[in-house]
């Protein structure tokens, strides 16, 4: 069963990749994306950024003051902010909010700066990672489950367009880090930076 402890394994040896493209994680919430991102982050040697985290430094307030006392819009446009600062900014692995990559100016700066990878899980999984935590304003309703649902058919399609996707389930987080890291390998061998983007 997929478990908050899976987050602190041990980390497996590093592999660097020699590109300088910012890899950029996106995916619904629970998919994985902080908790992947921390640990390819080390294994690449690259710095890791959550862009959740960067708007709370940047507002000074959590996520869910954002949306209660701004609203859904003001938060979707300081992400959009913050996406293009740290896209502009030095290679790192970035993990997106759930939200940042359905917004088509920041899908199309991730397109043309960084390596995209989608972390596709399914409804049952998505609910049983975010179970119980309070800190994800649109899970806090009567049915996480229904928004979820009602999420994924919205964005599925919208995040099917990233450069790589890796399925994600009840494995551990390091077997999914190995292979993101292992897809992100291949992608930009096949597609080196300073190519067009693959159509
Ligand atoms: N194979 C796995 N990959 C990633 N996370 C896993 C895995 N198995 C279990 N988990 C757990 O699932 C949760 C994923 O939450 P995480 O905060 O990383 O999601 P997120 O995609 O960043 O969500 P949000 O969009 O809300 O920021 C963590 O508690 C993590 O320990
Ligand atoms: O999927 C989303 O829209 C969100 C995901 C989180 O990462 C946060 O950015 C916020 O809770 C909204
Ligand atoms: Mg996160």
């Amino acid at each position: 069963m997929a478990t908050a402890r899976q987050c602190r394994e041990r980390p497996a040896p590093t592999q660097r990749i020699d590109d300088p493209r910012t890899v950029v994680l996106v995916g619904l919430m629970g998919a994985g994306k902080s908790c992947v991102g921390r640990r390819l982050a080390a294994r690449l040697e690259r710095p890791f950024v959550d862009t959740d985290d960067e708007i709370v430094k940047a507002a000074g307030l959590s996520i869910t003051d954002i949306f209660s006392v701004y609203g859904e819009a003001a938060f979707r446009d300081c992400e959009r902010k913050v996406m293009a600062r740290l896209l502009e900014g030095p290679s790192c692995v970035l993990a997106a909010g759930g939200g940042a990559f359905i917004a088509p100016q920041t899908r199309a700066l991730i397109r043309a700066r960084a390596v995209s990878v989608w972390l596709r899980a399914d409804l049952d999984v998505l609910v049983a990672r975010t179970a119980g935590r309070t800190h994800r304003p649109l899970l806090n309703t009567g049915d996480p489950r229904a928004k979820l649902k009602a999420l994924m058919d919205d964005r599925y399609p919208v995040y099917a367009e990233a450069d790589i996707t890796v399925p994600t389930g009840t494995e551990s987080a390091d077997r999914t880090t190995a292979q993101v890291l292992e897809a992100v390998r291949d992608f930009v061998t096949a597609h080196p930076a300073g190519e067009a983007p693959p159509a």
